[in-house]
């Protein structure tokens, strides 16, 4: 990698369009040696890396394998600790191990981490018992606390913004090559669970099948060793640009541009205009891109968007992520699968069964129903089903700890448990229990697809 005012110039287009969702920064000077800063730091991920993963997502798109994202809707800087991380990263290769083990398929793995720290919000301003603030952007903007201060976009969050970043995924790489993650601790993973959570019982049962499965491969001679390191890539929208933009590098292999703040990046449903600024900067990246698709896409969008970010049909570069609503996906995924699918472009389907399903509890909380997300999950499957096409993965909002942000599950929340462990800084997440719930429901309907 090199940096030099050459190496970004490709990466800047997006510079004269217009950018939806971006901070109101007040200090223009110090935004600008906040961007020349980054511009110096090393980058987060290896752009070898990145290939690697779009390969991977190559194999979803042919039907070859399962994408399993998931984390944070909102990291936030002070859970990036020891415990947080490692109840995250456990709670994923648990979710991976049910869906290789049970629904018989190869799992890539990718979280939403190491990197999820900007939000974009419906409303620029929050009012709570009638004083108004600027809404909260995520970690990287402004702070969540409901104070004037707080609420100041401040540039100097975007270095802590990468500081937390290099950090998680430090972390994480030390627990995925390191041994934690070897798949002979898939007892371990679960050691807290097993007696409070029926779902932690039931994954022991699974566990217990996946030992003698590996008793098995080590008679016959497989080395063990194979199974001591996993695959696991670091995923974020690219929403603030200017932080996108400083941490994209040429590749010296290639003379490509990688944004090397993490291995993929999305683009939102909220800023994927296909005149705007954020699919002008995806165009420009090799990195694998996913962009969220909400039940207002049409099947000419999806065309388009495939047209500006993947004009070589380069299975693995371009992923769909729909979010449509349990009530919505059966009527209006069908026809944006069939449409592309016959234009002869082979993206990674995966469906995210949050962003369509929220809705506010009487309480209150902003909350999501355990069964509709897996309704929508169902609807996804059924779509897929009835046009021979490859339902590609799961991506969802989660995290390891016990928290009671969604409702329903089999070690059931109930509305009134919601103000109990209501952490998120933004969207209601599954806790560990209901996320390893869905992981066995959709290990299910991938066997029976
Ligand atoms: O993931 C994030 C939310 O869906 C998005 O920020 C919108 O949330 P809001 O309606 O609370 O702003
Ligand atoms: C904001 C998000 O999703 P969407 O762009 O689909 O609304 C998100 O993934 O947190
Ligand atoms: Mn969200």
């Amino acid at each position: 990698m090199t940096v030099n005012a050459e190496t970004h110039a490709g990466g800047h287009t997006w510079r004269d369009l217009p950018a939806a969702q971006q901070p109101d920064w007040p200090d223009q000077e110090a935004l600008r040696d906040v961007i020349a800063e980054l511009e110096s730091y090393p980058p987060l991920v290896f752009a070898g890396e990145c290939d690697q993963l779009r390969e991977r997502l190559g194999a979803v798109a042919r039907g070859e394998a399962f994408l399993l994202q998931g984390g944070d809707c909102a990291e936030a800087f002070d859970a990036v600790s020891a415990e947080h991380i490692r109840n995250k990263l456990k709670t994923l290769l648990q979710m991976g191990a049910v869906l290789t083990y049970a629904g018989s398929v190869p799992v890539v793995k990718v979280g939403r981490i190491a990197g999820q720290y900007s939000k974009p919000r419906s409303k620029p301003t929050e009012t709570r018992d009638g004083v108004t603030l600027p809404t909260y952007r995520g970690d990287s903007v402004n702070g969540f606390e409901f104070t004037e201060a707080a609420r100041i976009p401040d540039p100097e969050r975007l270095k802590r913004m990468y500081h937390a970043s290099a950090a998680t995924l430090n972390l994480v790489r030390a627990f995925t090559t390191g041994g934690y993650a070897d798949l002979r601790q898939v007892h371990a993973w679960n050691q807290d669970f097993v007696k409070s959570s029926p779902s932690g019982q039931r994954y022991e049962a699974l566990a217990r099948e996946i030992d003698r499965a590996m008793n098995f491969m080590n008679a016959c001679g497989v080395d063990p060793e194979e199974f001591r390191t996993v695959e696991f890539f670091a995923s974020h929208e690219a929403l603030v640009l200017d932080y996108e933009s400083s941490l994209t590098r040429v590749d010296s292999r290639t003379g490509n541009l990688y944004d090397v703040s993490g291995h993929m990046v999305w683009i939102g449903e909220r800023t994927r205009q296909l005149d705007g600024a954020h699919i002008e900067f995806a165009s420009r990246i090799r990195n694998p891109i996913g962009v969220k698709l909400g039940p207002t896409t049409t099947p000419e969008d999806a065309l388009t968007l495939i047209e500006r970010l993947d004009p070589e049909r380069e299975p693995g570069r371009l992923t769909f992520i729909t979010r449509m609503g349990a009530d919505k996906v059966r009527d209006k995924l069908p026809e944006l699968v069939e449409k592309v699918t016959a234009s002869g472009a082979q993206v990674a389907w995966i469906c995210d069964p949050m962003h369509g399903n929220t809705f506010e509890a009487a309480s209150g909380h902003k909350t999501r129903r355990f069964d509709d997300v897996l309704d929508e999950v169902k609807g996804f499957f059924e779509v897929h089903k009835s046009l021979g096409t490859h339902p590609g993965g799961i991506h969802v909002e989660l995290t390891g700890d016990d928290v009671t942000e969604c409702v329903g599950g089999g070690d059931e929340i109930f509305v009134d448990d919601l103000h109990q462990r209501y952490e998120t800084a933004c969207d209601p997440r599954l806790n560990r229990s209901q996320s390893l719930d869905l992981a066995f429901l959709v290990a299910e309907m991938y066997r029976d697809q």
